[in-house]
């Protein structure tokens, strides 16, 4: 075991950027977090700026380390996590991005989507990366970027461009613009990354029309990539993921067949299959994962696009929240919903539906429904497209899942936990540390520099701090049920999942 023994998590989500501190037995030290901008500027796009990424990110490691009370000198190493398909391009002489992020919520790429689909380009996609052609992913984005933005094509042909997912940015940020590398779980989410060969693919790289040149080196998840600088220390930058697949290794869902769902700004369930990539015939996704001592395993996931960020909408654009928080009592005031579905199709549906083009809305309203109505119809929605993509993993893998381990901001609602195991009448089990996305990070770093010898030691570091077990009739569960699926083929009709 290294002397040095606190490990800090970076852990970059889509609405805040949170730091976290371990101790070598895994234990939360300190926590310090800041939400940024979300940027609007055209119906169904999404963006972020990617130095107000960065600002927020670097003051939160600074404001952790404070908070730790901790020197400098025990920081062993840095571990990266983050919001996955993100697209950054800067300019690699001055460092400036030459757009803002173009964000995973983001629609904007839908038309090149739907060009290719028309070309017949959606199999390939699907057999080499396991993915579905939606703008949801980077390739698409950064083709739109290169198309859209003045000179960015001629500037990225004569290699003066850089592209990065936000592991990417934050890296090349951290060590100075020395490295621009990236790992397996962050590109199996670019579009450009063939899953069973581990490297970018150029039949990918020319349907998409993206110099080669503008991607990043690919690294293990589990490896140093570089230095950075804190007070005059040279600290490794050691372990990174995409956040879905850093909670899964967090939860130590490294054998086939666990499984966890984590409810932040979109809900992310994930089932690790080992190393055999399991290809979906129920409109889930194929995706790299990480396995037992950190090596590469796959796989299945369920994406839904909007998970917490329904309640965030309630909070900031409807006014009828403070908090967060505020929505468990709220809801618990009313015994149901009065009838009221909310479909939020905000950004289109993503697992199983795979609709682009559709749009949310609120169904069933009556002289009698209220806001607190509304309110747990929000919840409920977030519960119900989980169940929806439970029930997808279960038909794939011709095994029901009688268990999900939670994580993310969202599952701090006993409420919504209550209705999770009730609308699926699976266990639902949450752990006492809910920052598994950081946890994750804070292994694969603590792995690559000897912190810890290996995933067996790191077992004892979990444990449960209440698991929900369903209440609900089975008659009930799916009169309530059926009435979903009729809101979701209102707003998406010819979905093939209908
Ligand atoms: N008590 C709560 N009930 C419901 N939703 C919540 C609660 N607390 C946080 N959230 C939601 O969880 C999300 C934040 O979770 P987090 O895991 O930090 O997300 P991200 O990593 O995507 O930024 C927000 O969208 C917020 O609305
Ligand atoms: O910000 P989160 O935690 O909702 O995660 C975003 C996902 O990585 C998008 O694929």
């Amino acid at each position: 075991m290294v002397a040095k023994k606190y490990i800090v998590a970076l852990d970059q989500g889509t609405t805040s950027s949170r730091a976290i501190v371990f101790d070598h037995q895994a234990n939360i030290v300190a926590v310090a977090h800041r939400e940024f901008t979300q940027h609007y500027p055209q119906a169904g796009w999404v963006e972020h700026d990617p130095m107000e990424i960065w600002s927020s990110q670097s003051s939160v490691l600074v404001e952790v380390l404070t908070r730790a009370g901790i020197s400098r000198h025990d920081v062993a190493a840095i571990g990266i996590t983050n919001q996955r398909e993100t697209t950054i391009v800067w300019n690699k002489h001055t460092g400036k991005p030459i757009c803002n992020a173009v964000v995973w919520q983001c629609r904007r790429s839908q038309s090149i989507c739907q060009q290719l689909k028309v070309q017949g380009a959606e199999e390939m996609v699907r057999q080499k990366t396991g993915l579905v052609l939606d703008p949801y992913f980077s390739a698409s984005k950064i083709k739109w970027i290169l198309d859209n933005v003045e000179g960015a094509r001629e500037q990225a042909e004569a290699g003066d461009l850089l592209f990065g997912t936000v592991d990417t940015w934050l890296v090349w940020k951290l060590t100075q613009g020395e490295v621009h590398v990236t790992e397996p779980t962050n590109a199996s989410r670019t579009m450009l990354f063939n899953i069973h060969t581990q490297e970018w693919d150029q039949d990918l790289l020319e349907l998409f029309d993206i110099p080669r040149v503008m991607l990043p080196d690919i690294k293990p998840s589990c490896a140093i990539y570089g230095y950075t600088e804190l007070a005059g220390n040279h600290v490794p930058v050691a372990g990174m993921a995409g956040d879905q697949q850093s909670a899964l290794f967090g939860q130590l869902c490294i054998a086939p067949g666990m499984a966890k769902n984590t409810y932040g700004t979109g809900c992310f369930l994930l089932m690790n299959t080992g190393e055999k990539a399991v290809e979906s015939t129920h409109g889930l996704l194929t995706t790299v994962a990480i396995g037992a001592d950190a090596k590469v395993n796959y796989a299945l996931e369920g994406s839904v696009f909007m998970g917490g960020a329904v309640i965030q909408w309630l909070r900031d654009e409807l006014g009828l929240i403070a908090d967060a928080c505020d929505t468990q009592y709220f809801a618990e005031k009313v015994d149901d919903t009065n009838g009221v579905y909310l479909v939020p199709a905000f950004v289109g549906l993503g697992a199983p539906y795979w609709d682009a083009d559709a749009r949310g809305a609120i169904i069933g309203l009556t002289r009698g429904a209220n806001r607190n109505h509304i309110i747990r119809a929000a919840l409920e929605a977030i519960a119900y497209q989980s169940r929806d993509v439970l029930d997808a993993m279960s038909k794939d893998s011709d095994v029901p899942l009688t268990e999900i381990r939670v994580d993310g901001g969202a599952v701090a609602n006993d409420f919504l936990m209550q209705f999770q195991a009730d609308i699926t009448g699976a266990k639902v089990i949450r752990p006492l540390v809910t920052e598994t996305t950081g946890m994750g990070a804070a292994f694969l770093a603590g792995l690559a520099v000897g912190v810890w010898e290996s995933t067996d030691q790191l077992k004892a570091m979990l444990s449960t701090e209440r698991e929900f077990i369903s209440t609900m009739d089975h008659d009930h569960r799916a009169e309530i049920y059926a009435g979903w699926k009729k809101a979701v083929s209102q707003v998406s009709p010819n979905s093939p999942a209908q």
